[in-house]
């Protein structure tokens, strides 16, 4: 049997990521944002297709080129029947070569008709193909680091806001929409100044640099305009969450009843102002590069077009040639308009760039392939005896979990949450967290899930060090829910099925679970029962704090009887009426039979059933012990289980 294989769900080993310390990641993530500014986004949009579709890409690209030969074949094709008509003065118009060029120009103009908006059409479907691939590689890089602190950096948020601005919009699909279209012209652009070579060769030249000085600065211009809305991301991201918190039903509550609209429209505004301050001041001169590039080319373009004029008045230049090179003038038009392609390219280039800054970011420096799932050990579909209280034959902890000279701080933080903080929690017994806010007790949890990586000491489950197991192994093994559990706004199986998604949510076992949890009056008074989505927003109704935290709870003993051994719960019934409570532990603790618990509570008439409970305190353990024990020693517990036992006989619960 493959050792801490519960419920089968992959994910990486628990990282070398640890708070503090630059990640391979993390440097690969600041290379990544260097190499942002030295690639040019049209290569990194180039690159993105050709690992998608290679194939389709380069038929695109075919099209492209095909499109961009047509400007220069119309100058030809034109040029010669016009040449033509010129000798012929209306007679034997076809002769001559006449007919071929009138029949070219006819195939280059249908050609015209069809190529341009056929390349469009490709691009815009692998655009959307690449959105959707990339919108896949986000949520991959953010489930990747097995570290909650690298999530939670700000870093690391601001990176994901960058990805996620762009893919929540069309703006990847823009841009391969764009890239074709401003091919299409440069390309186009750039076979008038081949044919033009043949007129005046230095004159082509002249056009092909002011162009290209044109191109270059419009290019750099809009780079500039998007660094510098980048530039302030923090600020940005502020002013988003103060929109999101206006405009949002959650804070509606408060916003009400606290009048803070005022309040919060203003420090908005103030806040967005901020942000784009610098994007503001690069406008202005966004608009003079514009003029001056526009000043340049317009100066080329003129002298290309009076000494044209000028040879076809003087003879020196036949009418076939002065059409031929007059329109091959006019397609140079395209290489150095300024276009929102442009500005398309440059957003969908910054989102590609923090995608794969994202993917650097959370990379674990050697990342080991995901456990795949085994036989018999409660792993989805391989689920062989998914009874609640069929005992955990198969995985960790059989001995015990141990915290040994533990010691952990937040990254970018300097306090100490714990230090020197030895503990064992025996296989399939009880342990109870107490302590005041913010002494850790949360953080322990988190700690023991394998959440959070110790900066000292080590976290032991049978002997073995969790960063030390396979991928996937310890997480498999724990049910747990936190204080602040997902409310899935979605049917109510899913949010219970998703404690193990890989089991389909059927039959008794769900029905065992539902009556564990408490859920069986919740269900009863659903309008669809486990299909009653469960949000009103989303046509479904709203339950009660007490309610959710049995749905919550119903999660984790859903995980639990898919084949996980450890439950750990960070205040599972606050929400929950006294009565209830103590109604939902006995059913508990009858489900978790045999596993090994971790209760963190308040509660104290909850806490006094666990086999053993500890007291933190200064980032230690402070006392540890039974109930009894602890009530006999007269320390710390003693003293708040009768505090807020005469507060409960004062109020006249129970
Ligand atoms: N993500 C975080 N980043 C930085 N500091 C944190 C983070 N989470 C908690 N802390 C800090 O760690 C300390 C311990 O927090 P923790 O949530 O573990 O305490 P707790 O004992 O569970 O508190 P409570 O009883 O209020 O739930 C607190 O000082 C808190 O501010």
């Amino acid at each position: 049997m493959r050792r801490g294989m519960c419920r089968g769900r992959a994910y990486v080993p628990l990282s070398e990521v640890s708070g503090g310390q630059k990640s391979a990641g993390e440097s690969a993530g600041a290379e990544e944002g260097g190499m942002r500014r030295r690639t040019p986004p049209i290569a990194v949009l180039t690159g993105e297709m050709l690992t998608m579709d290679r194939l389709g890409t380069l038929g695109l690209s075919g099209l492209v080129a095909l499109a961009a030969v047509l400007p220069a074949s119309l100058a030809v094709t034109s040029g010669a029947l016009a040449g033509r008509l010129a000798t012929s003065h209306g007679k034997d118009l076809f002769d001559g070569g006449g007919g071929a060029a009138a029949l070219a120009l006819g195939a280059v103009f249908l050609l015209m008709q069809v190529v341009p908006p056929l390349a469009q059409a490709v691009a815009e479907s692998l655009g959307r193909r690449l959105h959707r691939g990339l919108a896949e590689r986000v949520l991959t890089a953010l489930e990747r680091p097995a570290d909650l602190g690298r999530l939670e950096e700000a870093r690391t948020r601001e990176i994901v806001s960058a990805a996620d601005r762009g893919l929540n919009g069309t703006c990847v699909r823009d841009a391969v929409v764009g890239a074709v279209n401003v091919g299409i012209a440069r390309g186009g652009a750039a076979s008038g100044v081949l044919l033009l070579l043949a007129y005046r060769w230095w004159l082509a030249v002249l056009l092909a640099v002011a162009y290209g000085y044109a191109m270059v600065i419009v290019s750099r211009m809009y780079q500039r305009a998007l660094e510098s809305a980048e530039g302030t991301p923090a600020l940005m991201r502020r002013a988003m969450y103060l929109k999101n918190t206006l405009c949002g039903a959650s804070a509606g509550k408060e916003v009400r009843t606290f009048g803070l609209t005022d309040w919060l429209l203003d420090r908005y505004t103030t806040e967005w102002r901020k942000a784009i301050a610098r994007t503001r001041g690069d406008r202005a001169g966004a608009a003079r590069v514009s003029l001056v590039s526009g000043v340049v080319v317009l100066a080329a373009q003129g002298l290309a077009f009076v000494l044209l004029v000028a040879d076809a008045v003087d003879g020196r230049v036949g009418v076939g040639r002065f059409v031929m090179f007059a329109v091959a003038g006019v397609g140079l038009l395209g290489l150095g308009i300024v276009t929102p392609d442009l500005l398309n390219i440059e957003v969908g280039g910054t989102v590609l760039a923090a995608v794969r800054q994202l993917e650097a970011h959370t990379a674990p420096p050697d990342a080991a392939p995901p456990t795949p799932r085994g036989p018999g050990t409660g792993g989805g579909d391989a689920l062989v005896t998914p009874s609640l209280t069929a005992p955990p034959s198969t995985a960790m902890p059989q001995r015990s979990i141990v915290f040994e000279d533990v010691g952990f701080r937040y990254p970018g933080s300097g306090t100490w949450v714990l230090r020197h903080l030895d503990l064992t929690v025996p296989a399939g017994t009880s342990l109870a967290v107490v302590g005041v806010n913010g002494a850790g007790k949360t953080t322990l949890a988190k700690l023991l899930c394998g959440l959070y990586t110790p900066t000292e000491g080590r976290v032991l489950v049978d002997g073995t060090d969790v960063r030390d197991l396979p991928p996937g192994t310890w997480w498999n093994c724990c049910a747990a829910l936190f204080q602040d559990w997902v409310r899935w706004r979605l049917p109510l199986r899913d949010n219970v099925a998703l404690g193990a998604p890989h089991r389909p949510a059927t039959g008794p076992e769900l029905a065992a679970v539902a009556r564990a949890a408490g859920l069986d009056e919740v269900l009863r008074d659903l309008p669809d029962g486990w299909s009653t989505v469960l949000s009103r927003e989303y046509g479904g109704v709203d339950l009660s704090g007490g309610q959710w935290q049995r749905v919550g709870l119903a999660r984790a003993l859903w995980a639990l009887s898919a084949g996980g051994t450890t439950l750990v719960l960070d205040e599972p019934s606050s929400a929950l009426d006294v009565r209830g409570e103590t109604e939902l532990y006995d059913l508990l603790l009858a489900a978790a039979e045999g596993r090994t618990i971790v209760l963190v509570s308040h509660r104290f008439s909850t806490v006094r059933h666990a086999d053993t409970i500890v007291v933190l305190a200064d980032g230690a353990v402070a006392e540890s012990g039974s109930h009894q024990e602890l009530m006999d020693k007269g320390g710390r517990y003693a003293h708040m289980f009768t505090v807020q036992a005469d507060r409960y006989v004062e109020r006249g619960e129970d």
